[in-house]
């Protein structure tokens, strides 16, 4: 890993704020409303996230409901693609996919619009953290759904001890990470 490398993981770990015992006991919850306040961290991590994928022909940049709404709409911008919202079920108006899964600390539905995605389009999809991987295989299913090729998932953080990155892994999606923490 080179220096410059470790300084941008540095920097990105300082800015997160840790909350144990939140939302239920013994979940550390990694809040990353305090990397979204610091202007430069939240710029390196848009950055980070983005670089691979600049002029591959990327058509969209879908973002899991709630945190990868804010880094997806950014790196949309930065990438001039399309932005695609991936949310909890009964919150989009037109007509839906909708798929059930787990996660670290529940179950939920999620659901986005069928026209959202072209067959064939290039998407990339993003959410702040990846710890199970339930909500992520479950975006990667309706993504698939609508015929969208998924260039890669991306998530600021990762907790590589609850198997998420394997279990995207599994389906054939490459994963990028920005910084983990161990032993979550
Ligand atoms: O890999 P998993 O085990 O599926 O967990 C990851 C998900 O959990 C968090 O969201 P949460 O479900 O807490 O919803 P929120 O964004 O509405 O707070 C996080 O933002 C991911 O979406
Ligand atoms: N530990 C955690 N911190 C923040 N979001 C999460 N989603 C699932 N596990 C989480």
């Amino acid at each position: 890993m080179s220096s410059l490398k470790s300084t941008v993981e540095e920097e990105l770990i300082a800015a997160i704020r840790n909350i144990p015992d939140y939302p239920k006991p013994g979940i550390v919850f990694r809040d990353i409303t305090t990397l979204l306040g610091n202007p430069r961290a939240f710029r390196r991590a848009v950055d980070e996230l983005v670089h691979p994928y600049a002029g591959i022909g990327v058509a969209k940049v879908a973002g899991i409901e709630a945190r990868g709404f804010i880094l997806g709409g950014a790196m949309a911008h930065q990438l001039s693609t399309g932005f695609v919202p991936i949310r909890k079920k009964g919150k989009l108006p037109h007509e839906t996919v909708r798929i059930a899964y787990s996660l670290e600390y529940g179950v939920d539905e999620m659901e986005m619009h069928k026209d959202a995605v072209k067959p064939g389009e290039k998407v990339i999809l993003v959410d702040d953290l990846i710890a199970t991987g339930g909500t992520a295989e479950a975006a990667v299913k309706l993504l698939r759904q609508m015929g969208a090729d998924i260039v890669a998932a991306c998530f600021v953080i990762d907790l590589p001890g609850l198997g998420g990155r394997r279990k995207l892994e599994a389906l054939g999606v490459e994963v990028r990470t920005l910084i983990s923490f161990e032993g979550d």
